[in-house]
């Protein structure tokens, strides 16, 4: 059969038995010539209608969300898009653009970036957090739950812990966000309740606080509004990447070219016998 009489072939004709048509299946969108629904929505009824942060939850859940969540869904991925070039994504972005690639390269290489350690820690913290609730769950009182998870977690908590802020002035605007949102019903508060216990147990007996951080916070939130945790990852990128482009943008107008990551006259250090 030519390319356009497979085009113009009713589809049966050309995919019998339905394999080629689900090959792709999704419930996320359904595209023929002329139509493009987005979760079963015309596009048409979403555009000028549905803002990018309703749009990313209609996309992820399938639904639209009710305002106040809509509202605690947006201020998380609004804290979370920079924090300057000390952040690693931010610099791997900016140094990238200086290095003759697109601005498409230079978002993606900084995207990678985004792990266990710097970003990416929500994902783990989800599932730290669901452990103490699970653990309360089969009877253990808070205290008990948190400290049993702690001590089953990875050394280093995810969600907690900062290079350089004593508390990260992100925490308490969200976390008084979610605390509004229990108050009224919007979220149910047991993912805010454990986060806090880890960082309260955390601080127990030191001198420098682990504080929680921006991945912590914003898991809090995601986990609260019922997002999977491998989605707050996914989240965190989500919102880091409106930073990585604004940074890779203005780097790439700088007129700077294969710009390294300090200044050329500060050389590393040469130590031959380190192992
Ligand atoms: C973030 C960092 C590597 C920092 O390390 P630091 O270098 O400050 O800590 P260290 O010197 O290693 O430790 C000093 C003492 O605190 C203890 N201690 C530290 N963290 C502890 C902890 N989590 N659980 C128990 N104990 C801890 C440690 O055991 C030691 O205790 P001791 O030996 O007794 O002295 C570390 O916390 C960590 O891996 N966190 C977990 C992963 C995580 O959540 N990642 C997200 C970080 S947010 C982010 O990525 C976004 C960002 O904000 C980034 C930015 O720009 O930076 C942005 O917006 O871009």
């Amino acid at each position: 059969m030519t390319d356009r009489a497979a085009q113009e072939a009713p589809v049966n004709e050309i995919d019998p038995t339905g394999a080629v048509a689900d090959w792709w299946a999704t419930a996320v969108s359904r595209m023929e010539p002329g139509v493009i629904e987005l979760r079963g929505r015309p596009v048409q009824d979403l555009i000028g209608t549905t803002g990018l942060t309703s749009m990313i939850w209609l996309m992820l859940r399938g639904d639209l969300p009710a305002p106040r969540q809509a509202a605690l869904l947006d201020a998380a991925l609004v804290a979370a898009v920079d924090h300057g070039p000390q952040a690693p994504s931010i610099a791997i972005a900016r140094m990238a653009a200086t290095c003759g690639v697109g601005l498409n390269n230079a978002v993606a290489s900084a995207v990678n970036t985004l792990g266990d350690a710097h970003g990416g820690a929500g994902e783990q913290c989800v599932r730290l957090l669901d452990d103490v609730i699970r653990r309360e769950d089969a009877g253990l009182d808070l205290r008990t739950a948190t400290d049993r998870a702690i001590a089953d977690g990875p050394r280093y908590l995810p969600g907690f812990g900062h290079r350089f802020h004593p508390r990260d002035p992100r925490r308490d605007p969200l976390l008084a966000l979610v605390e509004d949102a229990v108050r009224d019903g919007v979220v149910p508060g047991r993912h805010l309740r454990a986060g806090k216990a880890i960082e309260a147990r955390l601080a127990e007996g030191r001198d420098r606080p682990v504080p929680m951080n921006i991945d912590g916070a914003t898991a809090i939130i995601y986990a609260e509004l019922g997002f999977p945790a491998p989605l707050a990852r996914g989240l965190f990128v989500l919102s880091r990447s409106v930073g990585i482009l604004a940074h890779a943008w203005e780097e790439s107008q700088s007129g700077r070219r294969n710009k390294g990551p300090v200044p050329r006259a500060v050389l590393p250090a040469y130590v031959p016998d380190r192992p």
